[in-house]
């Protein structure tokens, strides 16, 4: 599968865009004409780097109102044709792309159209150059890629050709099924966007709102198989108009179109009328089983402080590492790893971003195999030196460069604890908390990090993503999507935060990145565990007494177990499926906490309270010097 990108889809000037799109792995660019005449240097000039970076450029666009114009118009339209045809000539690019005219001086008609197409691909032909036509979805008289086959079809001319592009299709809801009778070598060139269903004037939404296939909500892989299933096998090429990308970095959005094509591709290939889509091999999207662990690095002194609380939360201390120090702690099916050791990885991540839960790992089928997925998906692997015998764990990079590990229970790295670690008996007396196992990992990244993060956990894991949700801080807002699979056992929630004085955003802006900011673990009985933990001398989130009444008079609770919610300052919600409880830590350092839920049937994670649970965090932070809201 070729790929390609226009240069409109990522932030910079043109030599910045084409070195991040050659360094993202793309075969192709589209030049987009302003990038071009904002730039200093001649098309031939431009040509040249393109190559140099080895890139073909696979089109020049877009030509605007150009069919059906008026006699009064019409020969300055075709002068103006020649003149990009001169410029195409000296990029060295074969296609322009015609969008379809929107000028209302335009007349319309199918025949005059293909008329002016007709003559046009003449012009063309005479340079060896080619033209596609695109239906813009709001084009005066075309906006829709059916008629614009049509006008093509009656053109009847070997150099015009059509350009689909999914967001034109797919934002009107026109049947994808019409692609499959348009022969394959009048199809000149794909273009691929998605967006996230969001109920607005087409223009606006496209020029604005688009995002990387499978970062939004449109069937883009439907869309791309029934291309294929004609047989295409030319470039797939992303057109993303977006404000945030445009904005944002230039390497990282170019790293994200790569992997989203790529992953598109994979899933294309799948279809069993497709044939002739050549991609690198890759497995399956990795099936996550459960959470492995989760590790943290910390110094001696902040050690022990973490420690402290998770003997209040029930754990133990199990086993520890044979060489290294790092110390294991359990409870039901959770391992929690401390890492105070001054060498190696967690070392370096402590002194960047202090105590921190840095890296997890994820229970797969197939370790080895989900790796080799990651990887062809872009994903850097990580490894370090590991001593003899013991288990070398295959790693990638994740959120804010921490790492996740995979293990499986088909090789040795499932028994990595018994392997490398060594058990211990804690002589202290520790009620157990009922703890069975992890429900869900919260990280905490930049808003505008988000559909990296998305894009990376769905493309390489067995996992769906669910709609945003606005979180209100006192601050702010924060926008929490979670990345979950069917069984429950792989659950990210990612928080994207948009300015530091929300809880999220000073996590970030104190701890110098993103990363994971709260573990929630799972009880089954968490009037047991809030028992257990008062036990231990646990000090839980306290809840403003407001909130019981509220949830009282909400959900028709029982008074006498609005009484016991409000002794334990526990959380309560209900969905149609069952009822959920929460009970919260307070921070540790700059804003990590830990939560303990029940779930009862109940699949989200409690968004209605999270208002306050921020709230009665940041009051309790705040002799710490949490900026007042
Ligand atoms: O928004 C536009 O005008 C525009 C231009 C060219 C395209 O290929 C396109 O999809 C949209
Ligand atoms: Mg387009």
């Amino acid at each position: 599968m070729k790929t390609s990108i226009a240069t409109v889809s990522i932030s910079g000037e043109l030599p910045e865009k084409l070195e991040a799109i050659a360094k993202a792995g793309f075969d192709g660019v589209e030049i987009f004409e302003n990038d071009f005449l904002a730039f200093d240097g001649s098309p031939v000039d431009v040509g040249r780097m393109a190559r140099d970076y080895g890139l073909e450029i696979t089109l020049f666009q877009p030509f605007r109102d150009f069919e059906c114009m008026p006699p009064s118009h019409r020969q300055r339209t075709f002068d103006r044709a020649e003149r990009k045809f001169d410029v195409m000539q000296q990029l060295g690019t074969d296609l322009l792309l015609v969008c379809s005219n929107v000028s209302p001086v335009s007349l319309g008609g199918i025949d005059r159209a293909a008329a002016d197409f007709h003559e046009l691909g003449e012009r063309a032909a005479r340079r060896g150059l080619k033209v596609g036509y695109e239906a813009l979805a709001w084009g005066r008289h075309i906006n829709d890629h059916r008629d614009a086959w049509e006008v093509v079809r009656r053109a009847d001319h070997p150099n015009i050709g059509l350009i689909l592009d999914s967001f034109h299709t797919l934002s009107r809801k026109i049947d994808i099924n019409s692609i499959r009778s348009i022969p394959k070598d009048k199809i000149f060139i794909v273009q691929l966007a998605d967006a996230p269903l969001i109920d607005m004037d087409l223009l606006y939404w496209s020029r604005h709102f688009r995002n990387m296939p499978g970062e939004g909500d449109l069937p883009v892989t439907e869309f791309a198989t029934a291309i294929a299933e004609t047989g295409y096998d030319g470039y797939f090429s992303l057109e993303i108009f977006n404000d945030q990308f445009r904005g944002g970095s230039t390497r990282s959005i170019a790293a994200d179109g790569h992997r989203s094509l790529i992953y598109l591709g994979d899933q294309v290939r799948r279809s069993p009328n497709v044939s002739g889509l050549t991609l690198p091999a890759m497995p399956d999207r990795a099936k996550v089983k459960g959470v492995g662990f989760v590790e943290f690095s910390a110094d001696e002194k902040e050690a022990a402080d973490l420690v402290a609380i998770l003997h209040t939360l029930g754990f133990r201390k199990a086993a520890v590492h044979r060489t290294k120090k790092v110390s294991l702690f359990s409870q039901g099916d959770i391992r929690l790893l401390v890492n105070t050791d001054e060498k190696g990885f967690a070392n370096a991540s402590f002194a960047v971003h202090g105590t921190s839960a840095y890296a997890m790992a994820l229970l797969v089928d197939d370790a080895k195999a989900a790796l080799a997925r990651a990887v062809t998906l872009d994903a850097e692997p990580f490894n370090q030196p590991v001593g003899l015998g013991e288990v070398e764990i295959p790693a990638i990079r994740g959120v804010g460069g921490g790492l996740i590990y995979l293990i499986d229970n088909k090789s040795e790295l499932g028994r990595f604890s018994e392997i490398d670690f060594l058990p211990v008996e804690e002589g202290m007396e520790i009620t157990p908390a009922h703890l069975l196992r992890i429900d869900h990992i919260a990280q905490t990244v930049a808003y505008d990090e988000m559909l990296t993060w998305l894009l990376f956990y769905t493309s390489i894991f067995d996992a769906h993503k669910t709609p945003m949700v606005d979180i209100i801080d006192p601050a702010g807002v924060v926008r929490s999507q979670v990345v979950e699979n069917a069984s429950g056992a792989l659950r990210v929630t990612l928080n994207g935060a948009e300015n530091r004085r929300t809880l999220a955003g000073h996590f970030i802006a104190e701890k110098f990145g993103s990363g994971i900011q709260h573990l929630a673990f799972e009880t089954d009985d968490i009037f047991a565990t809030a028992a257990a933990l008062r036990k231990n001398g646990f000090r839980p989130l306290s809840i403003s007494p407001n909130y019981y009444g509220d949830v009282e008079a909400r959900f028709g609770l029982d008074p006498e177990l609005t009484e016991r919610l409000k002794a334990d300052n526990i959380l309560y919600d209900r969905d149609e499926h069952g009822e959920y409880f929460q009970l919260y830590s307070g921070t540790y350092g700059e804003g990590f906490f830990f939560e303990i839920v029940e779930r009862r049937g109940y699949r989200g994670y409690g968004a209605p309270n999270a208002i306050f649970r921020i709230a009665a965090l940041k009051k309790q932070m705040r002799p710490e010097g949490l900026p007042r809201t």
